[in-house]
């Protein structure tokens, strides 16, 4: 299906995230498209969000998400905020259900701008995260890396929120591990069969945590949205923190934080915010692009 369609740069705490409109077409981002936007420095990303027509009564649309390598992922939660932030600027409508390959998402965008999405429940079997290995207890796996009697890093909680994600406990300020050594390692690890999302975590009080991610498809970010649901659960579930935590995301350029609420009926919700940097058209086969001119600004 030729032509280009609407697109935005965006990010999610810096997350970088292109959200493309495929609304009214049935076909769909392509890898290469990805490949070629991730590699320009104009349009580099993380994640694409690509809003299709809804599959599903009830929602408001299907939600594509690839990650900057082409791969596709299963969740986004930055990445869902800023199609939400998108969505509400178009319609001026404040409430959303989008339908992923992972489920339904119920989102809402808060007078104060920043925006609840429910991430959904999430799963601690070891074939659903999926693990390699059976474990009744994933909240404690085994796995290691570093010398065998001082391991650097080890016995992470393994979960998935759509997604796999594997959470390092660390007592010192996440910053200061060379996580773009030991990200590439622990993502491609044949624990995750189906590689996974790779967090430090460093427990700040009983409800905050600070934490750092490596990415499955998209290696260092600034920030991970399902991460930090991840970190906020599995600190719950292992009685680091309560059920609701402020997570301080440890390489985000601003500081504003993440609320985690793991709520009573099991749903996880996430409030954050979500920024808007610029506007174009994107051919959604290739990635050629071209960016929409800025207003003028006029001196007075
Ligand atoms: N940045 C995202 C997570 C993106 C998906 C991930 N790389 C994967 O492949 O699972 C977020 O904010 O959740």
């Amino acid at each position: 299906m030729a032509g280009q369609v609407e697109f935005a740069r965006m990010n999610g705490l810096g997350n970088k995230i292109l959200v493309v409109d495929m609304r009214g077409r049935t076909d769909k981002v392509t890898p290469e498209a990805a490949i070629a936007l991730a590699a320009d420095p104009a349009t580099e990303f993380d994640q694409i969000m690509a809003i299709h027509d809804p599959k599903a009564q009830g929602t408001d649309a299907w939600i594509d998400i690839l990650n900057c390598d082409g791969t596709k992922a299963q969740a986004c939660g930055n990445g869902t905020r800023c199609v939400v932030q998108a969505l509400a600027a178009e319609t001026g409508r404040k409430t959303f259900t989008f339908q992923t390959v992972a489920g339904i998402l119920n989102a809402q965008e808060h007078e104060d701008g920043t925006i609840s999405v429910d991430m959904g429940k999430p799963v601690f079997a070891w074939d659903k995260i999926p693990l390699s290995e059976e474990f009744f207890d994933t909240s404690r796996i085994e796995l290691q890396i570093g010398p065998i009697d001082a391991p650097i890093l080890h016995s992470p909680s393994a979960m998935s929120m759509g997604n796999p994600h594997a959470i390092f406990w660390v007592d010192k300020d996440p910053m200061t591990f060379d996580l773009e050594r030991f990200g590439p390692m622990l993502e491609n690890h044949p624990m995750f069969p189906e590689k996974a999302n790779i967090t430090l975590a460093q427990v700040t009080s009983d409800r905050s945590l600070r934490t750092r991610t490596w990415e499955r498809g998209a290696g260092l970010t600034l920030a991970c949205g399902s991460a930090a649901c991840a970190a906020g659960v599995s600190a719950a579930r292992t009685g680091r923190t309560g059920r609701k935590v402020t997570i301080d995301v440890a390489s985000a350029p601003s500081r504003q934080p993440l609320v985690i609420e793991w709520r009573e009926n099991d749903h996880v919700v996430m409030t954050g915010p979500a920024e808007w940097e610029w506007s174009g058209k994107v051919d959604p086969e290739t990635g050629a692009f071209s960016r929409d001119a800025e207003p003028e600004v006029k001196a007075n």
